[in-house]
């Protein structure tokens, strides 16, 4: 068992045959069923760009309140634009009472939607492809978030594959649960504290991710993340040169019957004594799959005589419940 994050070099998974594709899954596979967590490098990622992402985000976080205001998330059950400082707390999502997350956000969802198609402004469609809100400034953030959106939905597709090859099932089995994915970039910046945090309060609070899998690409500061591993010990994520973290949400949990677990995940508050140095930058992509994929327990995952573990639901349906539960004002 598993009981630190593993550093797991993906490179070879492109390039590779059939028997090396199938030891790599097997690795991740390992990493997702032990602690629900994983480093990965070689993931083909440019580093301009995320370079370039991290500058503009700065930028933009760096501007006067008003004009972050201007772009304000618009209601709770819309995963869109501005979260000031202490707004949500991702901890109500596990059902405590506690104060609002020390981050601010900007977020955006899907971005090449063909305009008009039934499918993603009908009625069952919700809210889940409400355009994007873009700030008037920095003028070059819109182009990268779009460009960096696309690039976490085609690594998000190859860890999808080697999930599915972990789970004994066909590569692509997959692949047309996720070709309309409605997944969220949200940047996420922390702040250097300049007053110690209330109490119960923090970067952000104890939380499971909901989706498919999530992709962050962190900072290596003072207050960072820590994963409740299964011996119930908070271990700090290890950050490798140009890698990033991944980890399952709730939805890949259900498919598998519970096997794999959405780990609970928080980031501290950094120590005072280093508040000046711990102003900390995270790009977090949620990878959720099509909101009329169906969730329900994959063949194999439940045993004989046994009932699975949960209901079956949509990707959708999940992903508004959770929403909704952790917006401070919407309590
Ligand atoms: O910023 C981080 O390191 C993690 C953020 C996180 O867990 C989330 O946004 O769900
Ligand atoms: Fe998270």
């Amino acid at each position: 068992m598993l009981l630190e994050v593993p550093v797991i070099d993906v490179a070879p998974f492109h390039a590779g045959d059939a028997a090396t594709k199938r030891a790599i899954a097997a690795q991740v596979g390992r990493a997702v069923n032990d602690i629900g967590f994983l480093v990965i490098t070689g993931h083909g990622v440019d580093p301009n760009l995320i370079a370039r992402v991290q500058a503009a985000s700065n930028a933009f976080f760096d501007l006067p309140e008003p004009d972050k205001l201007a772009v304000l998330r618009p209601a709770p059950d819309i995963t869109r634009g501005y979260i000031p400082l202490e707004a949500e707390s991702v901890g109500r999502s596990q059902g405590l009472d506690v104060p609002g997350d020390l981050n601010e956000s900007l977020m955006i969802g899907p971005v090449d939607v063909p305009p008009g198609d039934p499918y993603f402004f009908g009625p069952a469609a919700g809210k889940h492809f409400h355009p994007n809100l873009w700030p008037a400034r920095p003028a070059d953030l819109q182009p990268l978030y779009e460009a960096y959106f696309r690039a976490m939905g085609s690594l998000a597709e190859d860890l999808m594959a080697m999930f599915a090859l972990a789970l004994d099932l066909p590569e692509t089995f997959f692949a047309d649960k996720i070709d309309r994915h409605i997944s969220r970039l949200r940047v996420r910046n922390y702040p250097a504290p300049l007053v110690p945090p209330k109490p119960g309060q923090l970067r952000a609070g104890a939380h499971c991710d909901y989706g498919s899998l999530t992709i962050l690409r962190a900072e290596d500061k003072p207050g960072g993340l820590q994963v409740l591993n299964r011996a119930e010990q908070w271990v700090d994520v290890p950050i490798a040169p140009d890698s990033y973290i991944v980890n399952i949400g709730e939805l890949m949990a259900r498919w598998t019957n519970g096997r794999w677990k959405a780990t609970l995940h928080r980031v501290v508050n950094p120590p005072m004594d280093q508040a000046a140095a711990s102003r900390r930058l995270s790009l977090v992509f949620f990878h959720n799959p099509n909101y009329d994929a169906p969730v329900a327990a994959l063949p194999g995952t439940v045993a004989e005589g046994e009932a699975p573990l949960f209901p079956p639901t949509t990707s959708g349906d999940h992903l508004r419940a959770q929403f909704v539960r952790t917006q401070v004002q919407a309590a």
